[in-house]
């Protein structure tokens, strides 16, 4: 069965976000990642979304990054304002209550966020490529108000970007091409991290002011840390049913974003997500959006495109397309 038509086959609706052991990830026997590959292709085709155990992001890296996360957004507003996204160039910095809006129907995200980008661990000179329409330097919050913050939220950036990585192999095998495929389009690690932080939301809820509004994410995939404990995630099935996706101690979730659908036709999903807070205490999270370098043309992948299944979307670079989704959830509303 071609790509095409077992991507028709995998239309029926889910009920449960999977769970994928990435144990042999880097096996030297190529039937042990043959099979990984099977297992993920399964889940990339047929759902967009999977938790993922032994993903080897060290528990005292992520321990940190939470800390640290929570230091951040205890600051006084004015000291936050300091760093507002509005004042850097590609969004990077403080993302204020509300002033992000992923769902276009929706009236603002109830979530503030601090997002950055690539940058080398301090005392690294590690150069990087140009990065064309989405440069911009990080900026930080003072050493003085969260001491080791930036320390923390790059060994997490960096581990998340070694699993981000590996995992492209994988996705490559899935799709039946070489496990290098990915090598060269993906040599800058063009990841975009955010640390997220929701206040509860109690009482009646207006469906058009929630935590983050119904959305796909727009790179390739997202590797997603939730708070353990609270249930906010939900998956939007084919029928319409919004699937609870509760962390699950020592996982992640990995979903499919917009440059992988983008890139495959439509046959990998990127998959429309929410998240509400009602757990009444703050919640947590921290995505790591890693997308193909920015430069790159998401042409659509061999095997992809048919007569039954012609090209849906037009040609673009993955920075015009991380750029445009930027500046349309952050425009004001
Ligand atoms: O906080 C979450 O669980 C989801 C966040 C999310 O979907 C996003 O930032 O794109
Ligand atoms: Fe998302």
């Amino acid at each position: 069965m071609n790509l095409v038509e077992s991507g028709l086959e995998k239309n029926k609706a889910f009920q449960e976000v999977p769970v994928i052991d990435l144990q042999n990830l880097n096996s030297e026997d190529p039937a042990q990642r043959a099979y990984l590959a099977q297992v993920v292709k399964d889940a990339c085709m047929r759902v967009g979304f999977f938790y993922v155990k032994n993903h080897e992001i060290p528990e005292t890296v992520i321990d940190n990054t939470f800390a640290a996360a929570k230091d951040f957004f205890d600051l006084p507003l004015e000291k936050k304002m300091i760093i507002d996204h509005k004042r850097s160039s590609n969004f990077k910095g403080y993302i204020p209550l509300l002033s992000g809006n992923n769902n276009p129907d929706g009236a603002g995200d109830v979530q503030e966020g601090f997002e950055f980008g690539w940058e080398p661990m301090q005392g690294s000179s590690k150069a990087r490529l140009e990065d064309g329409i989405m440069a911009g330097a990080n900026i930080w919050p003072s050493e003085n108000d969260v001491p080791g913050f930036r320390n923390a939220a790059l060994q997490y950036y960096h581990a998340a970007t070694t699993l981000g990585k590996s995992l492209f192999p994988l996705f490559a095998l899935a799709l039946g091409l070489p496990e290098t495929f990915f090598d060269d389009k993906t040599q800058n690690s063009a990841a975009l991290m955010k640390l997220l932080h929701y206040p509860p939301q109690s009482g009646p809820v207006d469906e058009r002011t929630i935590g983050i509004g119904a959305h796909t994410d727009w790179e390739c995939f997202t590797i997603l840390w939730q708070e353990p404990g609270i249930q906010a995630l939900q998956v939007l099935n084919a029928e319409h049913q919004w699937v609870n996706a509760p962390p699950i101690p020592g996982t992640l979730v990995i979903n499919l974003g917009d440059q992988f659908a983008r890139w495959t036709n439509g046959i990998f999903k990127s998959t429309v997500h929410r998240a509400i807070n009602r757990s009444g205490v703050r919640r947590y999270s921290i995505p790591l959006f890693f997308g193909a370098d920015y430069n790159v043309r998401l042409d659509p992948i061999p095997g992809c495109v048919s007569t039954e299944r012609p090209l849906k979307y037009e040609i673009m670079t993955a920075g015009e397309h991380v750029k445009s989704r930027l500046q349309a959830t952050y425009s004001g509303h």
